[in-house]
C-alpha cells in the first residue's frame, strides 16, 4: 500500500439511506443547456465535427464570437414544467443539469462572475425553475459542473511556474465560492457532477480537491460526488495510487458500459450516453448513427444488471425546446419503462450466468428475479443455469402474469418455453425461485 494523505478515505460502497437512493436509480436523465445550444454545432454555414457543446474550441470560430452569444441567450420556449414532465414520463428518477458546462458561462445568477444569465436577454435563472420542477416532479436533481473554465484568466491547463500557481489559487477560490453559491441557492440538489478535472493543473491539485470534497459535504450532508473530482497525491483520478475509489461512486463510464460484473471492480457507477454517436449539447445534424429506443433500453438494461445506472443524455435547442427525435425517444423509453419498471427499479446484479437471450436483474426490495429478454432463440426456449441450490419454481411474463412452461434440463438447467416466438419487443419474465435441490 502506498502511504497516502488525498487518497480514498472510504473503501467500499457509501451504505447511508442517500447513496441507497442513489442506487436504486436504474434510469437518470442528463441535459446539456447552454451557449453553444444556440449555434447548434453549425457556425457561418459551416457544421463543426466534433461534439457540439465544445465548438467554442473549433478554430473557426474565433472566442469572442463565441463569448458574444450570451447576447443571443433567449431561451424563449422554455419551461421547466415540460422538461419535468417530459423526465418523469420517461420514468427517470434523476436527472443531471448543466449550470456551467467549459466555456464558463453560468445558467444561475452567479455573483462571481458576469457572464452569468442575468447579463442575456433573458436574464432569468434557469437552474432555480428546473431544481423545483423536477424536484416537484419527484425526481432528484443533480447539477453539472465544469472546474475547467475557458472564460476565467486564472484558469491553468498545468502548473509551470509561480506565477501560474498564484493564478491558479484565486481560480480554486472562484471555484469554491461558486459551488458554495450553487449548494445555498439550490439546497434539493442530491449531488454534484463534476467534469473538465483532466488536466495537470488540477491533477497537482489533489489536497485541493480532497478538501474541497469534504468542505461540500460538510455544508451540504447526504451530498453525491463521483470520481470525477478528486485527484490524490500523485495525480491519479477515479482510483489512487492503491487502486481504490475516489468518489461515491465511479464516473468514468461516459459513452461506454462495463463489459462484465468483475469491470465494475464492485463499486457503485453509472453510465452517461449520447442518443447520436457523440455530442452532448444540441447539434442540428447528430452525426453518425443514432441509436434507436431499443439500444438505449438494452443498454438501460445491461447496466442494471451489472449493478449500475443508466442516464441518458439530452440537449435542448437555444430556444428551450428538445427537437423532435429526443422527445420520441423518451416516450417510447417511458413506454417500455411504464410496463417494466419492476425490472430496473431497486434492481441490480445477479450472479447467475449471463445467457444470450439478454439479462437478468435481482431486485434488493424482494429478491424477485426479472429476465429481460432481447433475443428469443429459434428454438423459442430460454436456457436458465441458476446458481447452487436456487431452483425455479415458477415462471411468469411480467406483462400480463402469463405462467411459461418450465422444463427441467439437466443438474439445475431449465428451459422457459416461449409459445409466442415473435416477440416485437424487448420483455420481462419473472422468476420466482426456491432454495433446495
Ligand atoms: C459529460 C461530457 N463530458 C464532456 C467531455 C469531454 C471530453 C473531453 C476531452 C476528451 C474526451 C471527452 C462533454 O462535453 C460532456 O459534457
Amino acid at each position: 500500500q502506498v502511504p497516502l494523505q488525498h487518497g480514498a478515505h472510504r473503501i467500499g460502497k457509501r451504505t447511508d439511506a442517500d447513496m441507497n437512493r442513489w442506487r436504486d436509480y436504474g434510469l437518470g436523465e442528463f441535459i446539456h443547456m447552454g451557449l453553444y445550444s444556440i449555434l447548434g454545432g453549425d457556425y457561418n454555414s459551416m457544421h463543426y465535427d466534433g461534439a457540439a457543446e465544445w465548438i467554442r474550441s473549433w478554430n473557426k470560430l474565433p472566442h469572442e464570437v463565441y463569448d458574444n452569444l450570451y447576447k443571443k441567450f433567449d431561451p424563449k420556449n422554455f419551461d421547466p414544467e415540460v422538461w419535468a414532465r417530459m423526465a418523469k414520463n420517461m420514468g427517470v428518477r434523476y436527472v443531471t443539469i448543466t449550470t456551467k458546462h467549459h466555456d464558463g458561462f453560468c445558467l444561475w445568477p452567479s455573483k462571481y462572475t458576469d457572464f452569468n444569465i442575468t447579463k442575456t436577454p433573458y436574464k432569468k435563472d434557469m437552474i432555480g425553475p428546473l431544481v423545483k420542477a423536477f424536484d416537484q416532479a419527484g425526481i432528484d436533481v443533480y447539477l453539472y459542473f465544469s472546474v475547467m473554465d475557458w472564460h476565467q484568466a486564472d484558469w491553468r491547463y498545468d502548473l509551470k511556474t509561480v506565477a501560474d500557481s498564484v493564478a491558479f489559487n484565486r481560480f480554486k477560490t472562484f471555484t469554491k465560492n461558486q459551488l458554495t453559491e450553487l449548494l445555498t441557492l439550490y439546497p434539493q440538489t442530491k449531488g454534484l457532477w463534476f467534469d473538465g478535472t483532466w488536466d495537470n493543473s488540477w491533477k497537482k491539485s489533489g489536497a485541493f480537491s480532497d478538501s474541497l470534497d469534504q468542505y461540500l459535504k460538510k455544508i451540504h450532508p447526504g451530498l453525491i460526488i463521483g470520481s470525477r473530482l478528486r485527484a490524490d497525491d500523485y495525480g491519479n483520478r477515479h482510483f489512487d495510487a492503491n487502486g481504490h475509489l475516489m468518489g461515491d461512486y465511479e464516473q468514468g463510464w461516459e459513452r461506454k458500459i462495463p463489459s462484465d460484473y468483475t469491470a465494475t471492480r464492485g463499486n457503485d457507477w453509472d453510465c452517461i450516453m449520447t442518443i447520436p454517436q457523440n455530442g452532448w449539447g444540441y447539434s442540428k445534424t447528430w452525426m453518425g448513427h443514432w441509436k434507436t429506443p431499443y439500444e438505449l433500453i438494452e443498454m438501460l438494461a445491461k447496466c442494471v444488471s451489472l449493478d449500475g445506472n443508466f442516464v441518458v443524455n439530452f440537449g435542448p435547442k437555444g430556444d428551450g425546446t428538445f427537437r423532435k427525435k429526443e422527445l420520441q425517444t423518451a416516450d417510447s423509453i417511458g413506454a417500455w419503462m411504464k410496463v417494466n419498471h419492476e425490472a430496473i427499479y431497486n434492481a441490480g446484479y445477479l450472479n447467475w450466468t449471463k445467457q444470450d437471450w439478454g439479462y437478468y436483474t435481482r431486485s434488493r426490495k424482494d429478491g424477485k428475479i426479472y429476465m429481460i429478454v432481447f433475443n428469443v432463440p429459434i428454438n423459442g426456449a430460454l436456457k436458465v443455469s441458476p446458481a447452487k441450490k436456487e431452483h425455479i419454481k415458477k415462471a411468469y411474463l411480467l406483462q400480463d402474469n402469463k405462467t411459461l412452461h418450465v422444463e427441467a434440463l439437466d443438474g439445475n438447467d431449465v428451459f422457459i418455453q416461449l409459445e409466442q416466438k415473435n416477440q416485437q419487443e424487448p420483455f420481462v419474465i419473472v422468476l420466482e425461485t426456491g432454495q433446495g435441490g
